[in-house]
């Protein structure tokens, strides 16, 4: 997968170049390329804002300096793309929004700063064919979209093969099964004199799985109800038998 991000911060996504995901991409498993948008301007000042028509607060993006930048980012190379655009007024992204995207050729993420981007770069950009998705990863408001696009490229480029060493984890991930995962331990069997469920020390694995459903069906109740709704009644009563 090719990973473009065009934003005025580029040092904003260094941190996709560590760990996990930088081996991912010394491995060839994605490219990840950041453009600096003020590479795109002519003016002395390198200007991207100007003052919102009708009044309001703060700046907007101004759509020449994104149309040039987008019109170049989008033709090299020449893949399909998403165009993705972080905005506290976008569709939820959720785990499902992540396996979508994790099938395509090619993301380009669009940062926006001060009180967003003109309209009329996303209108241009749909006029011509491009798929443009606004996202919001959560209902706050950020600076911009830089920590967006990490946060949706991490959940994303876990999911593409050979990146995750162990491929069960994210087939167990939250929501996977629309639950909450359940309560994880590790040795010691006995820690501040807080000891291991017995179930899992046992080697009943039905058991466990049972304990595991149980425990994840619990919690679901408690902290997501709202997943629960969505599994439909036999879910709620599956959650109030397992407490
Ligand atoms: N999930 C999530 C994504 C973001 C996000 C993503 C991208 C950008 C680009 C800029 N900001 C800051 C911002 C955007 C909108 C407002 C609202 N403002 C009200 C008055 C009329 C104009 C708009 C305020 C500040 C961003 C914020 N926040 N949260």
């Amino acid at each position: 997968m090719r990973i473009d991000v065009v934003t005025i911060f580029p040092s904003y996504l260094q941190p996709l170049r560590e760990a996990l995901l930088g081996r991912a991409i010394d491995r060839g498993l994605l490219e990840v390329a950041v453009h600096d948008l003020r590479d795109w301007t002519h003016d002395v000042h390198q200007a991207v804002d100007d003052s919102p028509y009708g009044g309001g607060p703060g700046m907007v993006m101004r759509p020449q300096v994104w149309g040039e930048a987008l019109d170049d980012v989008l033709a090299t190379p020449d893949l399909p793309a998403r165009l993705v655009v972080p905005t506290p007024a976008g569709r939820p992204f959720t785990q499902a929004t992540a396996h979508a995207w994790a099938a395509e050729e090619r993301l380009v993420f669009a940062c926006g700063r001060y009180e967003g981007i003109d309209e009329r770069v996303l209108l241009d950009a749909r006029a011509r064919g491009i798929t443009v998705d606004e996202v919001s990863i959560g209902d706050y408001v950020l600076v911009g979209g830089e920590v967006a696009v990490l946060v949706m490229v991490e959940a994303v480029a876990r999911l593409l093969p050979g990146v995750l060493g162990n491929p069960r984890s994210a087939a167990e991930d939250s929501f996977s099964d629309g639950l909450l995962e359940g309560p994880s331990y590790t040795r010691p069997e006995v820690w501040r004199e807080l000891a291991v469920p017995d179930v899992l020390r046992g080697g009943n694995h039905a058991a466990i799985a049972r304990w595991r459903r149980d425990r994840a069906l619990e919690r679901t109740r408690d902290r997501r109800p709202d997943l629960l709704d969505a599994l439909g009644p036999d879910a709620l009563d599956a959650a109030d038998r397992a407490a």
